[in-house]
């Protein structure tokens, strides 16, 4: 794939703000503050944050998907700052550049296993994203590619005339793995990989994602709101809470010296091993927040820089 300009960075955002604009009774809201990151090539960063923090939000933006005529009607925009991913600058991208975009970027969303074209075999959803962007492909060398693919995932070959309906849930989010990576991107983005998936494969779901990030060699920004899905994938983690980035560096890094309550907080309950997710987070939060004089005695071991 030709990159839009050379950037060292598969990712790098400055003062990121996005927004999604008013929309019936609803006003304009701010999903995203002032975010500035950078994806090292290679590199797999985890997005770690409670509901609602702006982590799909920052998904659809950076895959280029907000910017997609089918993305929905109310789509979220850039308003400050810039994001630049795989070397293309995304505030007005025109649609030239967004198809480059898309093609080097892999997008694993959130609700992909449960989303996979009921009428279409594995064969044919696997082989979709190749076939959109050029319908005339030699349909012996995709088969041969979507084979490969599937094999990839791990997947018994017997699969591939399969329909969605007929395999469990962890088949169907490799289905939906094999089908982002197909096109061979340098970037997957991957939004909460272990979602929908049944307990019992959630590990296997998300180790298949690192050693296909070992053996493909691309980057990858992996969003989850559980710390132990990060930490089986991710070299460093960004922690965003209300739309603002509040951690970022190595686990160790971010829960050793934290700089923000929020993650002062996720880093007492891991260290007190009463929780491994933001929403058991948030649940502690919620439950000491009428205890002031606890409040009060945790803020002050924050470093406020
Ligand atoms: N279409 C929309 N219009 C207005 N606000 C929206 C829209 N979609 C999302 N939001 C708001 O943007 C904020 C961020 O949402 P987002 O889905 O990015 O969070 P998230 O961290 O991915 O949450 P989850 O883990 O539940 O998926 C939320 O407050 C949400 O209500």
């Amino acid at each position: 794939m030709t990159r839009g300009t050379t950037s060292a960075f598969p990712i790098s955002t400055s003062d990121l703000t996005i927004e999604y604009p008013p929309h019936g009774a609803s006003g304009a809201f701010v999903a995203v503050h002032g975010l500035t990151l950078k994806l090292a090539p290679g590199e797999v960063l985890g997005l770690l944050g409670e509901s609602g923090s702006g982590k799909s939000t920052l998904a659809r933006v950076l895959s280029g998907a907000a910017f997609s005529s089918d993305s929905g009607d109310v789509r979220p925009q850039i308003t400050g700052g810039e994001a630049t991913v795989l070397g293309f600058p995304l505030r007005r991208i025109g649609r030239s550049k967004l198809n480059r975009l898309t093609f080097g970027v892999g997008l694993l969303a959130q609700d992909a296993a449960d989303t996979l074209p009921s009428t279409m075999t594995v064969t044919e959803i696997v082989a979709e994203p190749v076939l959109a962007r050029d319908r005339r492909y030699n349909r012996t060398a995709l088969a041969t590619q979507v084979a490969t693919m599937i094999d990839a995932v791990r997947l018994p070959l017997a699969v591939l005339d399969s329909f969605p309906y007929q395999l469990s849930s962890g088949q169907r989010q490799r289905v939906a793995l094999a089908r982002a990576l197909v096109c061979g991107p340098e970037l997957l983005i991957a939004d909460e990989p272990t979602a929908g998936v049944d307990v019992t494969v959630r590990d296997a779901v998300i180790d298949l994602i690192s050693e296909l990030q070992r053996e493909r060699a691309f980057s990858a920004l992996v969003i989850s709101h559980d710390l132990a899905v990060l930490r089986r994938v991710a070299n460093r983690i960004a922690v965003m809470h209300q739309g603002v980035l509040v951690g970022l560096g190595t686990i160790d890094e971010v829960f050793d010296n934290p700089w923000h309550p929020y993650v002062a907080d996720m880093a007492r309950a891991l260290a007190a091993g009463t929780a491994g997710s933001t929403q058991q987070v948030e649940a502690s939060r919620v439950e000491t927040s009428d205890d002031e004089e606890l409040d009060d005695e945790e803020l002050d071991d924050v470093d406020p820089a």
